[in-house]
Parts: C-alpha cells; structure tokens; sequence
C-alpha cells in the first residue's frame, strides 16, 4: 500500500525493444524518424508531457540500450527522469523489464508503445487521472469504423469461412498508453503466463479477474504498424509544426 503521507508517483514504462517487421526492413522500428525525429524521441516527449510523470523507463533493443542511452542524451525531455534497459524476445517480456526498473516509490505505472509516437497529452492524462481516482487499470479505446467477422483461420491464399459478426457497438480498439495501478500490473505480470493470448498489459489483468476501465481514447494515438501509418504519422507531425509550434 502506498504511504499516504507522501505524493502519488507516477512513472512510464516504454517498450521500444521490437525490429518493427511489418514496417518493413531498416533500424528496429522505434529509432525510424518521424518528421526527422526518431519516433522513440516523440513517444518519451508524450509521456513527459504530462505533469504527473516523473520517469520515463525505455526497454530499448536486447542490445542496443547504450546506444538508445546515448541517442535519448542528446534530447530534452523536461524534468522526467530518465532510465534505459535492455528488452526481451516479446512484447510482455520487454516491459516486464522496465516494470523490473522501476523503483520502490513509483505508485501508478502507465505502458505505452514507443509505436504511438503522437499520442496527445490530454489522453496520457485522462488515464492517469482515472487510476489516480482508484481504478486498477485504464486503457484509452475508440469505437470501430469497420465491421469485424470472426473466421476459421486457413492457410495463406485459402478463402476463411466466417463463423460470426461480434456486434461491434460492443467493441473497442484499445490504444495505449495503459495505466496500472503498479500492484496490479505486477501481479498480472507475475501470474500470466506468456503465449496465453493476451496482446496487452490489460489483458493480463484481465485474467487476473481485476476490473479494466476504458476512457476515449485519440485518433493520433494510432499505432505506426505498417508503411501506411508512416505516410499518417508524417502528415499529422508536419500538421501540428505548422499550427501548434509542436517540435
Ligand atoms: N520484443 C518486443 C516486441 C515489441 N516491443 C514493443 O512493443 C510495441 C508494440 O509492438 P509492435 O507495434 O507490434 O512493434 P514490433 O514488434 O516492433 O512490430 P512487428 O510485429 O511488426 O515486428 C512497440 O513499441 C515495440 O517496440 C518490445 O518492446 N519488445
Ligand atoms: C498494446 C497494443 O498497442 C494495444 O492495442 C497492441 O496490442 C500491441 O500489439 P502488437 O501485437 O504489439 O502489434
């Protein structure tokens, strides 16, 4: 139980130790550029834009985190504190290792993908604000443009036949970044095992048997997965520079 006596701390892991496969071949992917920027550069900026946090934890590639080190250095980043450690073969894994990182005084823990480089600082917030008020977990999440079936995987050039439509007002495309209260997301990370399905940290503690919370998430928050999301992400960073004086 967090001393009462003593302000909430608020820390941000980021996992950014994945190659970044669907992107397509060059550097892992959280050290592409963005607007000439490594996307790593933007995703820390968009934690530490927020008040709240006072650390950033980078998982950088297995072994790359001197030079990740050595790239964050010649950046500012307010007053965040700033750590650096080595990932792992997976995503669950990597940020496993940031949570192992993080001091004893950090009280909520925010996971988000170096891979959503834009994400806003009033929805780091809101996350934030809805763990602070007592919810173990909180996934930012927007409702769906498409239509969603559920198929019977088949090989590769094989027509999947469609075993059902989920109604999709019931569905949510969850962004990050995640928000924990720091017992919780220990516990589901010690608990579930790797391979069980889950895709995100909720996700763990969903199997857990705790309560998630979703609160709006953004458009910008999108996650930069193929060369498409680039060509976006370019547009929305020159949007912001012409407008907003975003650097
Ligand atoms: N072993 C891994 C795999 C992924 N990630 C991070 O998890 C986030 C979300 O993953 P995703 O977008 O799937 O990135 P990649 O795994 O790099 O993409 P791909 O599957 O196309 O290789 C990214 O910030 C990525 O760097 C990580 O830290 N460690
Ligand atoms: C965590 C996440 O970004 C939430 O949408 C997503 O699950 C990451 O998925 P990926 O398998 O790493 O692409």
């Amino acid at each position: 139980m967090p001393d009462p006596s003593r302000p909430i701390r608020t820390a941000a892991v980021i996992p950014a130790a994945g190659r970044g496969v669907r992107l397509g071949p060059g550097a892992p992917k959280a050290l592409r550029t963005l607007g000439g920027t490594p996307m790593l550069v933007h995703a820390v900026r968009a934690m530490a834009a927020s008040r709240a946090v006072s650390l950033v934890v980078v998982v950088a590639p297995p072994d790359g985190a001197p030079e990740v080190r050595a790239l964050l250095d010649e950046h500012s980043f307010g007053r965040a504190e700033l750590l650096v450690v080595p990932g792992g073969e997976t995503r669950q894994e990597s940020v496993r290792r940031g949570l192992d990182a993080l001091p004893d005084d950090v009280d909520v823990v925010l996971v988000h993908d170096a891979a959503r480089p834009l994400v806003p600082v009033d929805t780091v917030d809101a996350v934030i604000a809805a763990v602070r008020s007592g919810a173990p977990a909180v996934v930012p999440a927007l409702p769906l443009a498409d239509t969603v079936k559920r198929v019977e995987p088949r090989p590769k050039g094989e027509a999947e036949p469609v075993t059902g439509t989920p109604e999709r007002a019931l569905l949510r495309a969850v962004q990050t970044p995640q928000g924990f209260d720091r017992e919780t997301l220990l516990k589901a990370h010690d608990t579930v095992v790797e391979g069980e399905g889950a895709t995100d940290d909720a996700g763990l503690v969903e199997r857990l048997g705790a309560p998630v919370v979703v609160v709006p998430g953004h458009e910008e928050a999108f996650k930069v997965t193929r060369p498409l999301d680039l060509v976006l992400a370019e547009a929305v960073l020159a949007r912001r520079r012409a407008t907003d004086g975003y650097v």
